[in-house]
């Protein structure tokens, strides 16, 4: 069995004063690939933003991993208006590290590189993100995730808008993660894709439905019951 990366136990969030989240307990395994699912509004981004800690929460959170997660969320906050390259974004990445106002050094370099490279962006790294299509910039905020080199790696749908072959590197490049020890918890919405990753948590309603295997959680039943409208 693998141990534990991320433990909750009676996890409750929300925002101003309207509780989404009210989860007894979930744990997520670490160097593997957690699959969080659920119907629009089951609270999977809270669950995310919780995990990541720029949301607050109650209860408790157990981390076994060393260091800050890499957040990608659904909706970046990168301004339209602001003058920022593909490389600037993925560099990015580093600032958890370094802080914004520090020289790149040769490892952060790699680091970019070697992201940018995963996720097939390098030829557009002088661009503005501005330019770039849905899928494009989709490709490049998961590079600034991979550029963390962060133990957990949070991904909230990160194949959103992107056309079969980015959905392969982002697939390709998750399970690289796992295979070097790093822990990943993905947001989709995508069943097919879920029932690959290691383990399941179905949200429903802020709680959680059921958790396992992907086989064990995206039963038939389960399905029925939580994506059937009441
Ligand atoms: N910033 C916010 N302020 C107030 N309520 C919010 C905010 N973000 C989300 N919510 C509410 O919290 C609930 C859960 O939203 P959340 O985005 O976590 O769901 P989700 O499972 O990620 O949905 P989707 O599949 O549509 O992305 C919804 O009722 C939503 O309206």
């Amino acid at each position: 069995m693998p141990r534990t990366a991320v433990a909750l136990s009676r996890l409750q969030a929300g925002y101003q004063g309207k509780q989404v989240l009210d989860i007894e307990s979930a744990e997520f395994p670490a160097a593997r690939l957690t699959a969080v699912v659920g119907p629009n509004g089951a609270g999977k981004s809270t669950l995310m933003a919780a995990l990541a800690g720029t949301l607050p929460s109650s209860g408790a959170q157990r981390n076994d991993y060393e260091g800050r997660p890499a957040f990608v969320p659904q909706h970046s906050a990168i301004p339209e208006a602001l003058p920022c390259t593909v490389f600037d974004a993925v560099a990015m990445g580093r600032w958890a590290e370094r802080g914004p106002w520090r020289r790149l050094n040769a490892a952060d370099r790699a680091a970019i590189d070697d992201a940018m490279d995963r996720l097939e962006v390098r030829h557009l790294a002088e661009q503005r993100m501005s330019a770039l299509s849905g899928g494009q910039r989709q490709r490049v905020l998961v590079a600034q995730g991979l550029a963390q080199r962060a133990e957990l790696l949070l991904l909230d749908e990160p194949d959103a808008g992107a056309d079969p072959k980015a959905r392969g590197l982002i697939t390709d490049a998750v399970r690289a993660e796992t295979r070097s020890g790093r822990t990943v918890v993905q947001v989709s919405h995508n069943l097919a894709e879920a029932r690959q990753a290691d383990h399941c948590v179905l949200l429903h309603r802020g709680r959680v439905h059921a958790a396992g295997t992907p086989d064990d959680v995206l039963t038939p039943t389960t399905i029925n019951e939580v994506w059937t409208p009441s």
